[in-house]
């Protein structure tokens, strides 16, 4: 994969920075800080040598590591997993000067986070995300969690990393399908904020398809960038959501009610890919985007996502568990859901309370074809 030799440093504001290179795995340590002595390194089962990769860095800067691995995928973020590890920190005498790595995908971040934060009441988190939706979304900005039964990321802490760490290396070995998750976080920036990455998304694909989905992408390393700047910008604003943050949850209410009602078998990335369908249909009906402008925005939304092979529409038939899902969206305010929309390109703002209706004729839009993909 392309990766320019010197790795770039994107500052989150004041508080830690996201440095981005090729082959810069091994510079975990420096992203620690002081006085660490116990690191605890999260890890999946699925990545054995970067893990260790890790843990030798680690130990070779004289930290004590304490590996502790978690099952794949959304399996991990659960509470009883996140007990799992509690107790192996308090097993092990970790202090308030003691830290957490996660390595992994974003599932493995959020949890490692959220450990973090909760371990005597929050310590040290450096996140080295190993796929592409961690590196320009899950592992920046601190928001941290797991799911319960009853939603997704209904339990967690905003608690912002040390550092975020993302060797681009590490993407060769991604499956595609993952690749391509990830990259319906860089669209969702590219609608919500900077179109430039739409622009690349399209021409890499009208370059070579299959080489735009893949790590290969000649356009990978500025996306990647750009988006976490995107991402940079809106957290270093807004760390707790009051406000501005709400707009990195585009296309989520209702991506996030598709991976509850499928149990966890669409990837993240799919569902918001999906989700971003249906908000952009919403944007219509609602008269947030108009005229021939506003139905070439959405026409857009379907373009670019098919064209990296991401779902754009879901099975008819789901509609009350999909509602009953988007009611604990966390935009929501007592019974009133809220969902970010689109008045333009890059001109985000909030929907509350539309009228169920047309959150079900939206659906019917995304729905109307029975062609969705199978999971
Ligand atoms: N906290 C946030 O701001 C935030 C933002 C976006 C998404 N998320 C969360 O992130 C999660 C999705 O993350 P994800 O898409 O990274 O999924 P994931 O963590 O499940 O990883 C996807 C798969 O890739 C494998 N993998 C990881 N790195 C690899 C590598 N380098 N080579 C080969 N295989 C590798 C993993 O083992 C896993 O099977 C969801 O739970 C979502 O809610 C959080
Ligand atoms: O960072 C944010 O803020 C986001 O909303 C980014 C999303 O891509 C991410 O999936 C996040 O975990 C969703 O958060 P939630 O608050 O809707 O659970
Ligand atoms: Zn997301």
């Amino acid at each position: 994969m392309s990766g320019a030799p010197v790795p770039t440093t994107i500052p989150v504001g004041t508080d830690y920075d996201v440095v981005i290179g090729a082959g810069v795995l091994d510079r975990v340590g420096d992203l620690l800080g002081d006085d660490v002595e116990r690191v605890l390194v999260v890890h999946p089962p699925t990545l054995p040598e970067l893990t260790s990769r890790v843990a030798a860095a680690l130990e070779a800067q004289g930290y004590a590591v304490h590996l502790a691995e978690v099952p794949d995928a959304e399996a991990a973020k659960t509470a009883e997993v996140a007990a799992t590890l509690w107790a192996q920190l308090g097993r092990a005498g970790f202090t308030r000067t003691d830290a957490v790595v996660g390595v992994g995908g974003g599932t493995v971040t959020d949890l490692a986070g959220f450990v973090a934060a909760s371990w005597l009441r929050g310590v040290r988190v450096v996140q080295v995300p190993t796929t592409l939706l961690g590196m320009v979304d899950a592992a920046v900005g601190g928001k941290t969690g797991i799911n319960t039964a009853e939603g997704k990321n209904l339990v967690g802490a905003f608690h912002p990393p040390a550092g975020v760490l993302c060797d681009v290396d590490v993407l060769s070995t991604l499956p595609g399908a993952d690749l391509v998750a990830g990259l319906a976080e860089v669209v969702k920036c590219g609608f919500i904020a900077d179109p430039v990455i739409l622009d690349l998304v399209e021409a890499a694909v009208a370059d070579d398809p299959d080489r735009a989905r893949s790590a290969a992408n000649p356009h990978l390393r500025e996306l990647i960038e750009r988006a976490v700047r995107v991402k940079a910008e809106v957290v270093a604003a807004d760390l707790r959501e009051s406000s501005l943050r709400e707009v990195l949850n585009y296309g989520h209410t209702f991506g996030h009610a598709v991976e509850q009602v499928e149990q966890f078998s669409w990837r993240h990335g799919e569902a918001v890919g999906v989700g971003m369908v249906y908000v952009a249909e919403l944007a219509r009906l609602t008269g947030h985007l108009t005229g021939p402008e506003g139905d070439a925005l959405v026409a857009r939304h379907r373009s670019v996502l098919e064209s990296l092979g991401l779902p754009t529409t879901y099975p008819a038939g789901r509609w009350d568990a999909l509602l009953t899902a988007m009611r604990r969206d966390k935009k929501s305010r007592g019974s009133t859901l809220r969902f970010v929309v689109l008045d333009g390109l890059a001109e985000p703002t909030r929907l509350a309370g539309p009228d169920v209706a047309l959150l079900q004729a939206a659906y019917g839009l995304v729905s109307r074809h029975a062609d969705a993909p199978a999971h």
